[in-house]
């Protein structure tokens, strides 16, 4: 019998609490149990303040928790960096502006002593057509892309990325995701923080919604969006009831009567919107109580 592979990260009981400059305390992650598998493609999706990149921050070793254990690939968060088998792109962090893109990836396949990924990491992260450009000469976007260059240098088995597209243009997040997802589908493991709700229902496999520091739904994208949306059945009348002052009355009344089709056409059921799942889910969360910030920080 063959054992089930070690998860790309697992935590348990995770919390974070931190003390606020007035002197009260907050909790940022609150008791986060979550195992993510090599390959996954996961969304975490929740407000401000939610807990995102305190997540992160601790999934990558940057943050220590309060409490509960966290593992990347059955070792530290920060063993795990060291060894090049997760890189982050995350939202704060700067690039040298008078560094060329190439020179920019070079310099960082310098650092982790991977000289022979420069090339492949700049065709994976599109930016092979921009790689003479001075870095400040480059858009969000394609900073963002530099970013994305720098973190796939050492090959990682997951990476790890702190809102990738905010600040990009619609095109330039469409791009950004088309390159991730030509990307991913080696079987890289990915763990994105998002606020977009159709990002993490475009391209996630799987979403973890949290909101105060919990998760409050965690599973299939499309599970998540059909277990908390309601439908919407929308149709065009048949443009005799259609007059100046909108939809004829009488003729509503018959359709609200009637259970078989009255002339309706293009019917479309459209699937519940994940944007109705987060609504509902954000809304009634728990809140994490002051004194058990208090507690944690204690
Ligand atoms: N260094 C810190 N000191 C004090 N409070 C903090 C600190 N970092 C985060 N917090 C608080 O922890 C909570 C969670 O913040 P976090 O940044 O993890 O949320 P987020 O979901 O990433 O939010 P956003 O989408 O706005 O980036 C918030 O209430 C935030 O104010």
């Amino acid at each position: 019998m063959t054992s089930p592979p070690t998860p790309a990260i697992r935590t348990t009981g995770l919390h974070k609490a931190f003390r606020r400059g007035d002197g009260s305390a907050v909790v940022a992650v609150d008791d986060l149990d979550l195992t993510i598998d090599p390959g996954e493609i996961v969304a975490f999706l929740g407000p401000n303040g939610a807990g995102k990149t305190t997540t992160v921050d601790m999934l990558l070793g940057l943050t220590a928790p309060t409490g509960g254990t966290v593992e990347v690939f059955g070792t530290t968060p920060h063993r795990a960096v060291v060894d090049g088998r997760v890189s982050a792109l995350m939202q704060t962090g700067g690039l040298l502006p008078d560094f060329t893109v190439r020179e920019t990836v070079r310099a960082i396949a310098a650092l982790h002593g991977r000289p022979e990924r420069v090339d492949v990491a700049i065709e994976r992260a599109g930016v092979g057509g921009i790689a003479d450009r001075l870095v400040k000469a480059c858009s969000g976007g394609e900073q963002q892309r530099l970013k994305f260059a720098l973190a796939l240098v050492p090959d990682p088995d997951l990476v790890i990325l702190d809102e990738p597209t905010t600040g990009m243009d619609v095109g330039a997040r469409h791009e950004f995701w088309e390159t991730m997802r030509a990307d991913a589908a080696d079987g890289r493991t990915v763990v994105f923080a998002t606020h977009y709700l159709a990002e993490a229902d475009a391209f996630a496999d799987r979403t973890v919604l949290m909101s105060r520091g919990r998760v409050v739904a965690d599973g299939a994208t499309a599970d998540v969006r059909a277990a908390y949306g309601t439908q919407t059945v929308t149709f065009r009348p048949p443009a005799h009831v259609v007059g100046t002052n909108g939809l004829d009355e009488a003729w509503l009344d018959e359709v609200r009567r009637a259970v078989a089709p009255l002339g309706i056409l293009e019917l479309e059921v459209a699937s519940a919107s994940l944007e109705a799942a987060f609504l509902a889910l954000t809304a009634t969360a728990p809140t994490s109580s002051a004194t058990e910030a208090e507690e944690a920080l204690r």
